[in-house]
């Protein structure tokens, strides 16, 4: 099939090269001209692994090309897949600017029948508004479809050529047939559903897996104070089929360019039919209070006294094997330690370059590896499970700590990791863990009036 992707961003450039492997001609579009030259020139403008080694063959192939020349792709396609963001307004309703703006230059572009699919994450309603827009600029026929977009970053490309499922929301049965026969390649999980229900299926999902982050982070905070080990009891809860062992790692709380924004979008979408998404309110909550639960830890180690200490940063990237720091946990952590005169010193393997455009160059110490990030700091905080950082040998971080204080926000380190070395050693919900700040643990009350 001929189809041009708008959007050339994570979600966009993915899904383009993807629906190249599957032997269909793309052209990726982009307004951003520097992407679509580092593009044009073999380059890959993310971090996401495998994915520079399968564009560069499916160009070498000829079924994949890049261009900002949107009006000249829409012409040569059949199919057009819109993967432009849809970034959070300070309300946490979805921008849609974007979108709108790429929707009308669709219109404008028509030669004749397109399928024009969204694959934007888009509140529910947003594909009939752009349909309207659409049809008042042009008077070429078009089916409009919704086909969220359920990839990770890191694991995009296995995401992609072998998703859990595909969800088509559609409401005219020339494009239901022709999304089902381009996506039959990938996988027998096919569901066709109108199209507020696909729309609806996007924010629901993302929603539901931050419910469970949320929900097994406070399991969590509660397994300190009661001496359980919340690896264990994940797992232990994982076995049974209905829960699954899925997102169910407890830590800083989740970050990244989805689960904050579509939570947030989703309770504003509610709230435009009057209803109050109680839960997922407290979801939201739950996850901003996590991320400061590295700042309490360092608080108590410290005597309530940050002003003055060096502090270490491992990782900076909102998970690992992706550079993107959109909502990263690591901004507001950060932030809170400068402004509260802590001197910081931090690493992350890809994301330094986007970190730094976001929070700015100054007033952090970029370092080049894990051990030089460490070097003469009174205390390190490991923030994102980076495989480098797991690896390191915690005897020789220790030695060249100025004091061996080791907040790990991700749970990566074991008991027999910590043998040998004198740690003061904080994770999440494993209070067993915990050596040098051995806490005592109350006693329970027998019966209790909450
Ligand atoms: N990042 C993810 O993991 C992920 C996963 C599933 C769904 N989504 C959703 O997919 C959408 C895209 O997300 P992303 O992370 O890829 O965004 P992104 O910011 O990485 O990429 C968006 C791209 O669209 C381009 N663009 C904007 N307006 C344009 C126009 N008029 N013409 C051509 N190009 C234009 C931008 O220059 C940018 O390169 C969002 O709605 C997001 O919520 C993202
Ligand atoms: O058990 C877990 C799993 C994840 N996380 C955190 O949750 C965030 C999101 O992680 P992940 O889901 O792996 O990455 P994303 O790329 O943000 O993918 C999510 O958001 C995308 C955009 O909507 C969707 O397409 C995906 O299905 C959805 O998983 C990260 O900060 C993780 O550290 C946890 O804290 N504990």
């Amino acid at each position: 099939m001929n189809i041009a992707v708008i959007g050339t961003g994570y979600v966009g450039l993915v899904s383009g090269v993807c629906f190249a492997e599957l032997g269909n001609r793309v052209i990726c579009v982009d307004k951003d001209t520097r992407k679509i030259d580092i593009l044009n020139s073999g380059g890959i403008p993310i971090y996401e692994p495998g994915l520079k080694e399968l564009s560069e063959a499916n160009r070498a192939a000829d079924r994949l090309a890049f261009t900002s020349d949107l009006p000249g792709a829409v012409r040569q396609s059949d199919i057009i897949i819109l993967a432009v963001g849809t970034p959070p307004l300070p309300n946490g309703e979805a921008n849609l600017s974007y979108i709108e703006e790429a929707a009308l230059e669709i219109a404008e572009a028509m030669n004749g029948y397109k399928i024009i699919v969204v694959k934007s994450t888009v509140p529910v309603g947003t594909n009939e508004r752009l349909s309207d827009l659409i049809r008042r600029r042009t008077k070429h026929l078009f089916d409009s479809v919704s086909l969220p977009e359920f990839l990770r970053e890191g694991s995009a490309i296995k995401d992609s050529l072998q998703p859990d499922r595909i969800i088509i929301g559609v409401d005219s049965p020339l494009a239901a047939d022709t999304m089902v026969e381009l996506h039959k390649p990938l996988t027998e999980q096919i569901v066709v559903t109108d199209i507020r229900s696909a729309e609806m299926i996007k924010y629901a999902s993302n929603a539901f897996l931050a419910t469970k982050i949320s929900f097994i982070n406070e399991i969590a905070n509660i397994c300190e104070k009661v001496g359980a080990d919340v690896t264990q009891v994940a797992e232990g809860m994982g076995y049974d089929k209905r829960i699954g062992p899925a997102y169910l790692k407890a830590g800083i709380g989740y970050g990244g360019s989805c689960f904050p924004k579509d939570t947030r979008a989703l309770i504003q979408i509610a709230g435009h039919v009057d209803y109050d998404f109680k839960l997922l309110r407290s979801v939201v909550e739950v996850n901003q209070g996590q991320r400061f639960n590295v700042i309490r830890k360092l608080e108590t180690i410290f005597g309530g006294e940050l002003q003055g200490r060096t502090v270490a940063v491992w990782g900076l990237a909102f998970k690992p094997n992706t550079d993107d720091v959109r909502d990263s946990p690591a901004l507001e952590i950060i932030q809170f330690l400068v402004e509260n005169g802590v001197k910081v010193k931090a690493h992350d393997p890809v994301a330094m370059g986007n970190f730094q455009a976001l929070f700015g160059k100054e007033g952090v110490e970029w370092c080049n590896d894990a051990l030089e990030t460490a070097q003469g700091a009174d205390a390190l905080c490991l923030l994102t499970e980076w495989e480098e950082f797991a690896d390191v040998d915690l005897k020789q971080l220790q030695s060249v700590l100025n004091r061996p204080i080791l907040i790990d926000g991700r749970n990566v380190f074991e008991e027999e990791d910590l043998l040998g070395t004198n740690f003061v050693y904080y994770s999440v919900g494993r209070p067993s863990l915990n050596q040098g700040v051995k806490e005592q643990l109350p006693a329970l009350p027998f019966v209790q009036n909450l």
